[in-house]
């Protein structure tokens, strides 16, 4: 009895402490990466833009949310430049007090910055034409990541989408134990999407990042 809310606690708590400990910089995001920032926000650029624009259907350029934004790396390159506002969501308060330095004049367009775990955070309904979330759905746990997704797609405007960018293994699930998270392979990522009632509108697999490192791929959700 208790273990596995334990386990759970654990799970979130020894994440914390790990981002807790991590430099405030691009450097500190991608775990020592730095150097693929613009790969990889180019890619997301061209990924966005096959959505945006004026016509039917067309998902609109209000407002979007940044999800495990960290100090704002992608707020800054990707979303600010695309959207009206941007909301960041992060667990570490250290990386939000520094996004506000770091995005400097174009960061007053963001609307809000929310301390807030993806498993506890509740999107205000209906605010978001896109909800980016890159890099941190290995922090949450299955039916946190289908409880969080849904929150999402309720917390979309109409013609909004929710985009997961992040590692793929190539098989099961692969655990890190010194960030506290977990890789899972596209199969079981496709059933937690499903799980959560969204459907993959389009999936491309991020090119020229190093071989050493796991298949990064960007799903279009709504
Ligand atoms: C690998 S970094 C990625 C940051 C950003 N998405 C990027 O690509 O530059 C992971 C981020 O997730 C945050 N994080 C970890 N667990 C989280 C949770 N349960 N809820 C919200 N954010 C979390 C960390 O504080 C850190 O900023």
């Amino acid at each position: 009895m208790g273990d596995i809310a334990e386990d759970e606690a654990s799970f979130y708590s020894n994440a914390e402490d790990y981002w807790r400990d991590v430099a405030p910089t691009v450097d500190g995001m991608l775990g020592g990466y730095g150097s693929i920032s613009s790969i990889d926000v180019n890619g997301s650029k061209a990924f966005l833009q096959k959505f945006l624009g004026d016509g039917e259907g067309k998902t609109g350029s209000g407002c979007a949310l940044d999800c495990g934004a960290g100090i704002g790396r992608i707020t800054k390159r990707l979303l600010l430049p695309l959207f009206k506002t941007v909301d960041l969501v992060d667990v570490t308060q250290e990386f939000l007090d520094k996004a506000r330095p770091y995005l400097g004049e174009e960061g007053k367009r963001v609307g809000n910055y929310f301390c807030c775990g993806l498993q506890d955070f509740k999107p205000e309904v209906g605010r978001y034409d896109v909800i980016w979330i890159q890099w941190v759905i290995g922090h949450l746990t299955d039916d946190h990541l289908v409880d969080f997704l849904r929150r999402c797609q309720k917390a979309l405007r109409p013609n909004g989408l929710v985009v997961i960018k992040d590692n793929v293994s190539y098989e099961g699930v692969v655990p890190d134990e010194v960030d506290s998270s977990v890789c899972r392979d596209m199969d079981i990522l496709r059933r937690l999407v499903d799980r959560a009632g969204l459907r993959i509108v389009h999936e491309e697999q991020q090119k020229d990042f190093p071989k050493e490192i796991y298949q990064v791929h960007t799903l279009a959700l709504r």
